[in-house]
């Protein structure tokens, strides 16, 4: 009792019985955290019906839980979105499928109330849970995830075709699913870590979800910031082309090492639209202290990067695009400085950002390099493209974007 009498937890905004903190949330989740951190501070309690959450929006705070405790916080929640992201699902049998429905029923009701149309659970039946997670044509997110399986199995078995499987002695054609099966075939009888088939579709999964999309999406961005901003857009154009020459044919890994304005666009485009704005959900494996706040242990931490990328106190003008802003600063992504946080930093940062970063940058300087870019039809100036964003996890731009390319040369 003494113990809890002394247990100093962070501000919590006023909750309602069962539903916790969740009328206070509607629209984007990061910009809700964000109006909420103005309000309560850098580090605040909440609760997600039943589920306790601690939003991080200062880069000291951000530190303390990736740096300080990074152990204390590695951990997952065990939720739909993760679980799908191990593979987690992989071998529902009928008897975990009664799980499985409780914990989609979890996700819609959070999405439910967010929402505002359903106000106590008992109201919500399987079909309308069905219903409300599909988004994709499938009816239920099991059918979709059944469909995706049948994929990658497809996927592997094209490569285990004979006429495939030469390739299996690793040549520099081989691609990352001959890799996979070549090592899975090596492996010894008293490896530790043993390779199968279904971790192999994990990882193609992985790089389905984690990869793919927030590649494209961190593009997109790039792109509408640059044609929102001529002034960038130019000075990134006639630095490539005075440097590379206009014989290319192709792009290379050397190129993208010579244009250093492009890595600024880069840096720039990270701060201001991070793929996963809150990062993945994090979960504390032990009681921890973040700015002198205790936080018990299975705890949900959600950071904020979104936030941290836009605090006045860190950044001038921050909702501007200025990559020259970081032309004499050390401040860099990959997880060392605090202010700018894209892919995490600690034990569980993101382990593609090298394969994610590559494929930006070639992608990004292929069309400045080779294309100008004008509005569509009908639009008249660059402020008609908009920058409103959509999404949970990844956050998108809303509308897609519309340009015209021109070849340069
Ligand atoms: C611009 C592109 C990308 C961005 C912005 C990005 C960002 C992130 C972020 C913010 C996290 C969570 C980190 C944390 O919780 O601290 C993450 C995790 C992850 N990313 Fe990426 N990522 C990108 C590309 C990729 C690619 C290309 C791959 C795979 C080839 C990948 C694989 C993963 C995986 C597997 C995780 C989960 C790691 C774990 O839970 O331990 N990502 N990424």
């Amino acid at each position: 009792i003494k113990e809890n009498k002394t247990f100093y937890l962070p501000p919590s905004p006023p909750t309602l019985p069962i539903i916790g903190n969740l009328h206070q949330l509607s629209g984007l989740p990061h910009r809700c955290f964000h109006h909420l951190s103005i309000k309560y501070g850098p580090v605040v309690l909440l609760h997600l019906g039943f589920v306790p959450t601690v939003v991080i929006s200062s880069s000291e705070a951000a530190e303390e839980v990736l740096r300080t405790n990074d152990l204390g916080c590695c951990s997952r929640p065990k939720t739909v979105a993760t679980g799908k992201l191990s593979y987690g699902f992989k071998d529902i049998s009928f008897a975990q499928y009664g799980e499985y429905w409780r914990e989609m029923r979890k996700l819609a009701v959070v999405e439910l109330f967010s929402l505002k149309k359903v106000h106590s659970f008992k109201n919500i039946r399987e079909e309308e849970v069905g219903f409300m997670v599909k988004k994709s044509g499938f009816r239920t997110e099991l059918q979709r995830d059944l469909y995706l399986d049948a994929f990658y199995q497809h996927v592997i078995d094209d490569h285990l075709k004979p006429e495939a499987a030469g390739k299996k002695a690793i040549d520099s054609t081989a691609d990352i699913v001959a890799l996979l099966l070549d090592m899975m075939e090596k492996q010894g009888k008293k490896d530790y870590f043993k390779l199968n088939i279904s971790n192999i579709k994990g990882v193609l999964m992985n790089i389905f979800l984690a990869g793919i999309d927030t590649g494209a999406i961190t593009m997109i961005w790039a792109m509408t910031e640059l044609v929102r901003n001529p002034k960038v857009m130019r000075r990134a154009q006639e630095e490539i082309r005075t440097t590379l020459g206009l014989n290319k044919e192709k792009i290379t890994q050397e190129d993208v090492e010579k244009v250093g304005y492009l890595k600024l666009i880069i840096k720039e485009t990270f701060r201001l639209h991070p793929a996963a704005p809150l990062l993945l959900p994090r979960e504390t494996m032990s009681h921890v202290k973040i700015n002198g706040y205790d936080i018990p242990p299975k705890t949900q931490i959600q950071l904020n990067v979104w936030a941290i990328g836009r605090d006045p106190r860190r950044w001038t003008d921050p909702g501007e695009f200025i990559p020259e802003r970081f032309a004499n600063s050390s401040v860099d992504f990959r997880g060392q400085h605090f202010d700018l946080l894209p892919f995490g930093s600690g034990r569980r940062s993101c382990p593609g950002m090298s394969m994610a970063l590559a494929s930006v940058e070639l992608g990004l300087l292929s069309l400045l390099y080779f294309f100008d870019w004008k509005l569509p039809e009908g639009m008249v100036s660059e402020e008609d493209i908009d920058i409103e964003e959509a999404g949970n996890l990844t956050v998108v731009k809303k509308q897609p974007l519309l340009l015209v390319p021109v070849r340069h040369h």
